[in-house]
């Protein structure tokens, strides 16, 4: 087979440990990799890596020494083109030329979107791999550069504690995730944040204050909130405001994380689901399976259509948003 791979949507630790796995697994077993670059606008560039189709396939070597490091050497994009009929024949037409039998698109829901809209202008295989740090896909227990993702935003609010108990403080601590709380509650219950604001629970802003108020008389010093980006309370900022206009018994301040999520170099646990997926996803396109995403269920390597993976919101894990309750005493 001659397998084409690319990286696409939002960048997430661990997107180059996949990569070179995928690299490793097809070489081995005897296919061609044509790495394209910059997402699903550089497939419709024919924007190969090493410099084109003909001048030379990914080797093993091609990928040495890049499992550690943090983004893409692939390059993302996010590409409007593709989403057009016209985009999506240009690039099913790129794919034949270079004589492309598979594809594996390694990114999130955008992504795996885009492969199915592309599956129905192109015979050729897909098998997605699941890297974003949103952890917002159905059909696999984390997704890549989602640990790493909690673990950097962790070590911010490890850092933000220290300076919100000297000055008895509240910090409200945006953290990414689009339209999901995954991030923000795990970050949260690791971060032993006090409280956590994400789009699958409604809570108004009178009843936050209302539990901060209760946390000081309890004689709690610091109080950290994490607030996921894509929480109805409209981010960090505006739920200050509004704890502000209800009475909140701290001098507050917000920080939003922003893209310093994405970055850095993957943890131990993204590094190994990365190589697990990307081997599995080779292994898959082998056996035949297209349409399908890599994904891990309880340490054991599964595939799901790929359209299963965004056709629902992806639950919260109920126990966690007690437990962090539970904990905020
Ligand atoms: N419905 C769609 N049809 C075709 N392509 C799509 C569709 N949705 C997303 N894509 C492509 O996938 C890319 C990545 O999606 P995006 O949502 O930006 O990131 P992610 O894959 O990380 O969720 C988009 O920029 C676009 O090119
Ligand atoms: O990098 P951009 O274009 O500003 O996008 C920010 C978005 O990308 C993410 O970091 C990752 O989301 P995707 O993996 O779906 O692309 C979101 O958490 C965030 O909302």
């Amino acid at each position: 087979m001659r397998i084409g791979v690319l990286c696409s949507g939002g960048d997430a630790p661990g997107m180059n440990a996949c990569l070179r796995s995928v690299v490793r697994a097809a070489t081995s077993d005897g296919h061609e990799v044509i790495g394209i670059r910059r997402g699903y606008q550089g497939l419709i560039d024919e924007d190969f890596f090493a410099g084109g189709a003909d001048s030379g396939c990914m080797s093993a070597r091609s990928v040495s020494h890049i499992l550690e490091r943090g983004g893409t050497v692939l390059h993302s994009s996010r590409c409007q083109a593709f989403t057009t009929p016209q985009g999506l024949q240009t690039a099913a037409a790129a794919l034949r030329r270079n004589g492309i039998d598979a594809l594996i698109p390694i990114g999130g829901d955008g992504t795996f979107r885009g492969a199915v809209a592309l599956g129905k202008v192109w015979s050729g295989q897909i098998i997605g791999c699941p890297a974003t740090i949103d952890n917002d896909l159905v059909g696999t227990d984390l997704t890549i550069g989602f640990a790493t993702a909690v673990a950097t935003a962790v070590d911010c609010i490890d850092k933000l504690r220290d300076t919100a108990e000297s000055h008895e403080r509240m910090f409200l601590v945006e953290v990414m995730g689009r339209n999901s709380g995954h991030l923000a509650l795990a970050t949260a219950l690791a971060g032993s944040a006090e409280i956590a604001c994400v789009p699958e629970v409604n809570v108004d802003a009178d009843s936050i204050a209302k539990h901060v108020r209760e946390l000081r008389s309890l004689g709690k010093q610091s109080i950290i909130i994490v607030v996921a980006e894509g929480d109805e309370q409209g981010g960090a900022v505006a739920l200050n405001q509004k704890l502000a206009q209800a009475g909140c018994p701290y001098g507050t301040r917000t920080v939003i994380l922003g893209h310093v999520q994405r970055g850095g170099s993957p943890s131990p646990p993204d590094r190994i689901l990365a190589t697990r997926l990307g081997d599995f996803a080779v292994r898959s396109l082998a056996a035949g399976a297209t349409g399908m995403m890599a994904g891990d269920s309880a340490g054991r390597c599964r595939l799901v259509t790929l359209a299963e993976t965004f056709a629902t919101h992806k639950p919260l894990p109920e126990h966690e948003v007690e437990l962090l309750e539970r904990m905020s005493c």
